[in-house]
């Protein structure tokens, strides 16, 4: 026997997080790259503006501690106000650095033209933009500008497919068989208000006993 229609198609969701960081040379051009970011499919989680202290930036950059860069990159990165983010989307981190293009914003001009650092870079150092380099790295430095910040990964795959179907999908698909019936002239509209309305996790206020 045929296995009955399902009433949608269920959802698989494979998101990933990378910090992303607008560094202090490049701040007057945060509006093009914050619409580059989002024109390249990225969903922007978290966002603040922040001035960093030399102490802040040497952890940042702890790795790098003992390079011949390591105190002219402190107070670079501590120079001015900087943007850091979290950003979200299928295999964000190596998509981003994919997007950065080379350390060195010279050779990004040469090799990368239309990488972001080719295009607001201006040497090796000052080279506008930041991307964690992995998962674990991703984890810490969304955790350092972040610390309230969710830790535990997104749900993707199967995680997010039973979460969806276990707490979501029962009370949705009422709601769609209603609003098939109702046909509304605005069904978004109609389906918020069901959902209020019809929310089983609302909290039951008791009336009041007169
Ligand atoms: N040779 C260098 N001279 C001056 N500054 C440098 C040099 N190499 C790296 N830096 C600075 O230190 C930062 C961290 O270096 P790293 O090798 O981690 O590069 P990256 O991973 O491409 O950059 P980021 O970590 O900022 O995304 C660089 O982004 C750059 O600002």
């Amino acid at each position: 026997m045929e296995a009955p229609a399902t009433f949608m198609e269920q959802p698989a969701i494979f998101v990933e997080r990378t910090l992303a960081i607008i560094k202090p040379d490049a701040i007057d051009q945060s509006a093009a790259i914050l619409r580059f970011i989002e024109d390249h499919g990225f969903a922007i989680l978290q966002q603040r503006r922040l001035h960093m202290t030399p102490e802040q930036c040497s952890d940042f950059y702890a790795e790098h501690y003992g390079k011949m860069f390591f105190p002219s990159l402190v107070s670079f990165m501590s120079s001015g106000p900087i943007i850091a983010m979290v950003l979200a989307k299928e295999n964000s981190i190596l998509e981003w650095r994919d997007l950065l293009g080379p350390t060195s914003s010279h050779r990004a001009r040469e090799t990368h033209p239309e990488s972001l650092r080719a295009i607001y870079g201006t040497d090796d150092q000052r080279n506008a933009v930041h991307g964690s380099d992995s998962q674990k790295g991703a984890e810490r430095e969304i955790r350092f500008f972040f610390p309230d910040a969710v830790v535990e990964p997104i749900s993707s795959g199967d995680q997010a497919t039973d979460y969806l179907v276990k707490n979501v999908m029962p009370v949705l698909t009422n709601g769609f068989v209603e609003l098939c019936k109702v046909k509304p002239e605005d069904p978004l509209t109609w389906i918020a208000d069901w959902l209020m309305a019809n929310n089983p996790n609302k909290p039951q206020v008791q009336e009041p006993v007169a």
